[in-house]
């Protein structure tokens, strides 16, 4: 999988690059990654990016010509890539779209920064437009790295034996069960004695039940999205129940 990053920041990217589960994954060959700095592809003395709007109106956008030129590079350098345009106005990004995306060759990602990219870009060079959520970012930037790092935890192998394995037991639908390591006692504060069990049918259960209860509490939309088995309905009663006496 190859990642490459379209932006006028590009110092942004090694830290992001050069730390864990990221940085093996590359040691390891699993991705690739580089960034390409928009403002090579400016042909002015000043090596402008961005314009005054057509029609007026605050703020500035990003020229095209550099953009499609430095689209044109990265895309000669990965050619089975898919260019992402990174932009509030995207489909929402979620981990299905993750996996979707982590299926592809390489990704293309187009970086904005002010009041967002000429019209034509998007039009024509860009072929998908992904949005991080409902909140306003300085640029896309950031949004391209949060793309790259739940897309590469994806790829094959680039989880290590254990963590894989917690990968697979996450389905969408429930929150993670509380987590706990040593000491037992922590401040008075002691670890639920079921894990101390070595029972693994009780500790599942467990895991299970918590994982479920705290979905209810602190996320009923996502259970909304898949109906309950008779089993789980169960729990969530017997629970309710048990607060009630
Ligand atoms: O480039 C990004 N943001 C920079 C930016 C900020 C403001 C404007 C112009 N105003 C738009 C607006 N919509 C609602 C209110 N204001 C355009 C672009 C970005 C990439 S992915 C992403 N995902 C979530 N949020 C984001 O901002 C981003």
């Amino acid at each position: 999988m190859e990642f490459t990053v379209l932006t006028i920041f590009p110092e942004m990217f090694p830290p992001f690059w050069e730390n864990g589960i990221i940085r093996r994954a590359i040691e390891q060959g699993i991705i690739s990654a580089s960034a390409i700095n928009i403002r090579d592809f400016t042909t002015d003395r000043h090596r402008t990016t961005d314009d005054r709007p057509y029609g007026g109106g605050c703020g500035m956008v990003m020229k095209p010509e550099p953009l499609a030129d430095a689209i044109r590079t990265a895309r000669a350098n990965a050619p089975s890539s898919k260019t992402v345009l990174m932009t509030p106005q995207g489909r929402p990004f979620n981990q299905r779209v993750a996996e979707e995306l982590s299926l592809v060759e390489g990704l293309i990602f187009v970086c904005g920064r002010y009041e967002g990219v000429d019209e034509r870009i998007c039009r024509h060079f860009i072929d998908d437009e992904i949005s991080i959520g409902d909140y306003v970012l300085t640029g896309g930037e950031l949004a391209s790295m949060i793309i790259m790092d739940a897309v590469t935890r994806l790829r094959p192998g680039a989880l290590g034996g254990e963590e894989s394995a917690a990968r697979d037991s996450f389905s969408e639908n429930v929150l993670e069960h509380a987590h706990y390591t040593r000491p037992r006692n922590f401040e008075g504060d002691e670890v639920p004695d079921v894990l101390l069990s070595g029972n693994h049918r009780e500790i599942e259960k467990w895991r299970l039940e918590t994982s479920l209860i705290r979905t209810f509490l602190k996320r009923p939309d996502l259970l909304r999205e898949r109906p309950l088995s008779p089993h789980e309905i169960n729990i969530l009663k017997n629970w309710c129940s048990d607060i009630e006496t």
